[in-house]
């Protein structure tokens, strides 16, 4: 089965569920919902008692009985019935007007390029669970590709780097098709692990994931990077609270290994395009997307790395559920692009 343009535009929802970040597109309006995939569970009575920003800001400060629970990993639903509990509470009565023109609700949701079977079927039956007749299934990096603009349509090659929090997804398009993707699982939250446990490695150094984000700005190349910052924590051995002075280079080694895995795709990925597409890439170069392009430092990284050129898509976290809004509303001159099913 597959999924045509005019199939999206009898749609009426566009939907992204990450791991970091669900949002909802609502035809003819814009984003509704555009908040953190994360619920906050108590436990006694099994209550929601928090969804999105107020559930993230519970993250690792709930007494024992409420626990904070993120329904979908690395893109993939893996707690239908929480993940519809979530997004019936996020969702709240923005959709109610529309309900009421288009009693049939047909929803279109983002799925990561190779996502299995299982994983389809769990987005479907959690988006049918919240009233949707018919759910249609796109590639997240077809997406977020209208959605930065690309033009994919064109039988010249485009290449997408779109980095998530779990996930890295990377692509050349061509004539509305995927001509070879990988899916690496290296997000931002990867990135984040990897630089906690080198300074848990390097100066028994237990920090809060809070405590990562200033750091990630050392690596700007901008020439404004700080060259280094305290980060405080609690000592791995003592247990008591202790700060460190950390450098630029300090997190340049500690990301280098997950880096090096998403470099490692993209030239799988280029090895396995015809040499004229590559060619268009040279001076095309990459589209980098999805919320961690906005790290400080990622392009210039896959600029140095690669020797293409590399730039930051507008508003990159997004994109993907903004290029399937805009296949909905018939934004998107007409192409035989390939669907997911
Ligand atoms: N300004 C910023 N600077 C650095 N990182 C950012 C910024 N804004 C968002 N991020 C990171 O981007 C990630 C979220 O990106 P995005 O919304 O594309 O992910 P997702 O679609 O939920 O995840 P996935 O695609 O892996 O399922 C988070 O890990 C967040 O920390």
């Amino acid at each position: 089965m597959t999924v045509s343009l005019d199939q999206l535009r009898r749609c009426t929802v566009a939907v992204d569920l990450g791991a970091s970040k669900a949002r909802v597109y609502l035809k003819n309006t814009g984003l509704i919902v555009d908040e953190p995939s994360v619920a906050a569970v108590d436990c006694r009575t099994g209550s929601l008692v928090a969804v999105g920003t107020d559930a993230e800001h519970m993250t690792g400060r709930t007494p024992e009985h409420i626990r904070v629970v993120r329904p979908i990993t690395g893109g993939i639903i893996v707690n239908i019935d929480m993940a519809q509990r979530m997004l019936r509470a996020l969702i709240g009565d923005k959709l109610s007007k529309a309900w009421r023109f288009k009693p049939v609700l047909r929803a279109a949701v983002c799925v990561p390029h190779g996502s299995e079977p299982l994983a389809q079927r769990a987005t479907i039956e959690t988006l049918a669970g919240l009233g949707a007749r018919r759910v249609e299934l796109v590639d997240s990096l077809i997406a977020a590709a209208v959605g930065c603009g690309l033009p994919v349509e064109k039988p010249e090659a485009t290449m997408i780097v779109m980095s998530g929090a779990a996930t890295t997804q990377v692509a050349v398009l061509s004539l509305g098709s995927i001509v070879a993707a990988e899916t690496i699982p290296v997000g931002r939250d990867v990135m984040d692990r990897a630089v906690i446990q080198h300074l848990r490695n390097h100066h028994a150094l237990m920090i809060p994931s809070q405590e990562v984000h200033p750091l990630h700005q050392m690596l700007g190349a901008d020439g404004t990077a700080i060259r280094s910052t305290e980060v405080h924590g609690r000592d791995a051995a003592s247990g008591m609270a202790r700060s460190v002075l950390i450098d630029s280079e300090s997190v340049r080694l500690a990301v280098r290994t997950p880096l090096n895995a998403v470099l490692d795709g993209l030239r799988s990925v280029l090895h396995r395009c015809p040499p004229d597409l590559v060619a268009d890439l040279a001076d095309r170069g990459i589209t980098l997307t999805g919320g961690s392009a906005l790290m400080p430092g990622l392009d210039s990284m896959l600029r140095a790395a690669t020797g293409m050129p590399v730039s930051v898509a507008d508003n990159p976290d997004g994109c993907a559920v903004r290029g399937l809004g805009a296949m909905l509303e018939g934004r998107v001159r007409p192409m035989a692009f390939d669907p997911v099913r």
